[in-house]
């Protein structure tokens, strides 16, 4: 569980907001102790009366372990502190000073059921020593439940890289903000639920967690077209044509239609179909005044017929999502050919759908973002779906169901960003309510399910959105 609709800093964004606090005449020792106080109401509620281990580091997250160890054993519980070095300056020195427990070093502490990690936060840079990583993870594994401080000790901050982080942390406390490595990668796994603190620092962020998105009951006076009418291009994979149409059916658009050679087969009879014969004729039914947007791509083929499908589609006034085949077409030219395009457009690609469209360097985050200076809206699909848009907005869905790699769910979420963009908005927000009703749809089917069940669930995903 991540926290929804929280600002996303880097490492170096939160040095710099906490820098405005001190300025503001807030002291190091009040922010750490607002940080260990935090920890330790969390620590309380989660140790339950049990032993408890505090790993402490050398920097300001070992500041914050003194903090909450000295907090725990004021509730009465039984803490020893296991320390990898004293800190030898500023606050976190000065909170080590007030601990007036027992003190072990870390390689000679004992297994306890409760573990707190405070060996690194936000300041490491580089791996963790394997002897180090290796006597954490074992404390880790022997304990009954695990709490990291701000991260699990050995992530990287801004890729969510794993430094030599332990496996099995059960929950970790994000100060002040939550950092790319609560959402991204390894982190999904590492960090276990993360809970966010708020420690009086205040938070800028264009980048934010999803968070649920709110919809609106249609009016007496809405129709069917003021509800968005969004046209499905089908190609040679039918089926996935009618995946998408129906996930915009199923998700408050106000009209379908399908569009393609020969829109045939199983769908509800209020899909209207259109059989389009070539890629001229796809131009001027896209051009129909009446089409709100437009879904490209899914299982369009990638033959000359397919290709011409796409020019069409790119030359239309319309907001327009390209999916599976239609980023395909495009590989390498794509930041080249959408940039060339004038009206909006969305971008669903999978890992290896960008990898072989865009270069770009960094995190998840940033390689999206360099994506979307092309100025399409980016949705760079996942465990860990990045949504980034050209004005800089940054929205991230972590740990969605992992029953949702099945074939045919990329269809349902190009249909449901259709029927968002149908009705308006623009940029990373219509993308964001996308990913989270898809996200939930998947969450309520439960296990095991087939990309039609999915569909299936998204009027009870829209309904929470009311
Ligand atoms: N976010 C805030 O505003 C607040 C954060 N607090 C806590 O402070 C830490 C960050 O503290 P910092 O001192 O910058 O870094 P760390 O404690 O994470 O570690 C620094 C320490 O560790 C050494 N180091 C780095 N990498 C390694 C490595 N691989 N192996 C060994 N040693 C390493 C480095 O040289 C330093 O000595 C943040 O996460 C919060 O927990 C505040 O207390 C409250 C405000
Ligand atoms: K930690």
């Amino acid at each position: 569980m991540i926290p929804p609709g929280a600002p996303i800093l880097t490492a170096d964004a939160m040095r710099t907001a906490e820098e405005a606090v001190f300025a503001r005449g807030v002291s190091q020792d009040e922010l750490m102790e607002r940080a260990g106080a935090a920890v330790a109401r969390e620590a309380v509620r989660f140790a339950m009366g049990r032993s408890v281990l505090v790993l402490a580091g050398p920097g300001n997250n070992g500041g914050d372990a003194y903090v909450v160890a000295r907090h725990l054993r004021e509730a009465g519980l039984d803490v020893l502190v296991a320390a990898s070095g004293a800190p030898k300056q500023g606050a976190a020195e000065r909170m080590h000073a007030r601990w007036k427990g027992p003190t072990t070093s870390l390689y000679g502490a004992p297994v306890r059921p409760v573990v707190i990690d405070g060996l690194f936060g936000i300041g490491v840079t580089r791996s963790l020593e394997r002897s180090i990583a290796a006597v954490l993870s074992e404390l880790v594994r022997g304990a009954e439940f695990t709490l990291a401080i701000d991260l699990p000790s050995g992530m990287d901050t801004d890729s969510g890289d794993e430094l030599g982080a332990p496996r099995g942390v059960n929950a970790t406390v994000a100060l002040g903000a939550l950092k790319p490595a609560h959402v991204l990668g390894d982190g999904l796994s590492r960090c276990g639920h993360v809970l966010l603190a708020d420690i009086g620092i205040p938070v800028e962020s264009a980048w934010r967690s999803v968070a649920r998105p709110q919809m609106e009951t249609p009016g007496p006076r809405t129709h069917k077209y003021s509800r968005g009418l969004v046209a499905v291009v089908e190609g040679a994979m039918p089926g996935a044509g009618r995946l998408a149409a129906r996930a915009a059916m199923a998700s408050g658009a106000g009209y379908v239609m399908l569009a393609g050679p020969d829109p045939a087969g199983p769908a509800p009879d209020a899909l209207v179909r259109r059989t389009i014969d070539d890629a001229d004729d796809l131009a001027d039914f896209l051009a129909g005044d009446r089409i709100d947007a437009v879904v490209l791509g899914p299982g369009l083929g990638r033959d000359r017929r397919a290709e011409a499908f796409l020019r069409a589609g790119l030359a239309v006034d319309k907001p327009l999502v390209l999916d599976g085949d239609a980023l395909s077409l495009l590989g390498t030219s794509a930041a080249a050919t959408l940039a060339a395009r004038e009206a909006p457009v969305w971008i669903t690609p999978h890992g290896g759908e960008f990898d072989r469209m865009f270069a770009g360097t960094g995190s998840k985050i940033d390689r999206t973002l360099q994506a979307a200076a092309s100025g399409a809206t980016v949705v760079h699909k996942g465990g860990d779906t990045v949504i980034a848009g050209p004005d800089g907005r940054v929205r991230v869905l972590a740990g969605a169901s992992p029953w949702l790699s099945t074939a045919g769910t990329g269809d349902v979420l190009a249909g449901l960003l259709g029927a968002q963009i149908g009705q308006g908005g623009s940029g990373v927000d219509p993308a964001a309510a996308a990913v989270w009703l898809h996200g939930r749809a998947a969450q309520l089917a439960g296990p095991a399910f087939f990309a039609d069940q999915l569909v299936a669930q998204l009027p009870e995903a829209c309904s929470e959105c009311l």
